[in-house]
């Protein structure tokens, strides 16, 4: 019998993988099979509480708003679900009820003033799956300018790093819309750079992890950065 080298074998059972994630999608209910990857982010790192407020930023289809819908419990316990992606999206009938809210926006030019409106109080947990395709190539670059949006969005992260010029170019400043305590998930394509952003992450969570999921595709350098439990942000200077 010929013998299958290791990284056929690998990629091969990837795949099975990847079709059994999407059978299971549609059999379950869920809009794709990106629900299996918060499931098993949840399910390691229990990011979402009964009762929290998700912001979920690149959420079309939808199938992190059913998880994070089913995850925040049920309805008497309030919580609140908000997604926002650059393409139209609507809200999925299954798994959602009236407290999952949707927007049309990109989020690197999403005004905070309608994520202070939406959320006064702040978020407990900050999704961000978003992912850009550049001629069919994932591009580390973008996916590093869209995992510093979500990283900016929870902490105020570019006023950190960009300083006063960055202030005065957009003439406002925030400490992000994350509470203290709460939760941060990614998607970052390894690549240069990435190990500097994962320690800029470090200064704003007690606790920094990189995931690898099961449900993503098999030649895929997709990784979830995940920080948990958010430093207070420091006080706003007199
Ligand atoms: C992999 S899909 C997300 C799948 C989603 N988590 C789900 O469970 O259905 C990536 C999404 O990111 C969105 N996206 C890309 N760039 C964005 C941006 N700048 N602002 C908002 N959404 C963006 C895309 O439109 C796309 O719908």
């Amino acid at each position: 019998m010929a013998r299958v080298s290791r990284p056929i074998l690998a990629a091969w059972t990837k795949k099975v993988q990847h079709d059994h994630y999407f059978k299971e999608a549609k059999k379950a209910g869920y809009v794709s099979r990106a629900a299996y990857k918060l499931l098993e982010i949840q399910d390691k790192h229990k990011i979402i509480k009964p009762g929290g407020t998700v912001l979920d930023l690149g959420c079309s289809p939808g199938a992190w708003l059913q998880v994070a819908c089913q995850q925040i419990g049920p309805r008497e316990r309030g919580g609140t679900v908000l997604g926002v992606d650059i393409q139209p999206v609507t809200v999925p009938e299954r798994f959602c009820d009236a407290r999952v809210r949707v927007m049309q926006a990109d989020a690197r030019t999403l005004p905070p003033s309608v994520l202070a409106e939406y959320a006064p109080g702040g978020f407990d947990t900050v999704l961000s799956d978003m992912l850009q395709f550049t001629s069919g190539v994932n591009d580390v670059e973008l996916s590093l300018e869209l995992a510093g949006t979500a990283l900016h969005i929870a902490t105020g992260y570019h006023f950190d790093v960009y300083g006063e010029a960055y202030v005065q170019q957009v003439g406002f400043r925030h400490t992000g819309f994350l509470r203290p305590g709460g939760a941060l998930v990614m998607k970052v394509y390894e690549g240069t750079g990435v190990t500097e952003f994962i320690r800029d992450m470090q200064r704003y969570f007690t606790k920094v992890a990189r995931m690898r999921v099961d449900a993503s595709r098999s030649m895929s350098r997709e990784f979830y950065a995940v920080g948990l439990g958010r430093k207070p942000p420091p006080k706003p200077k007199e």
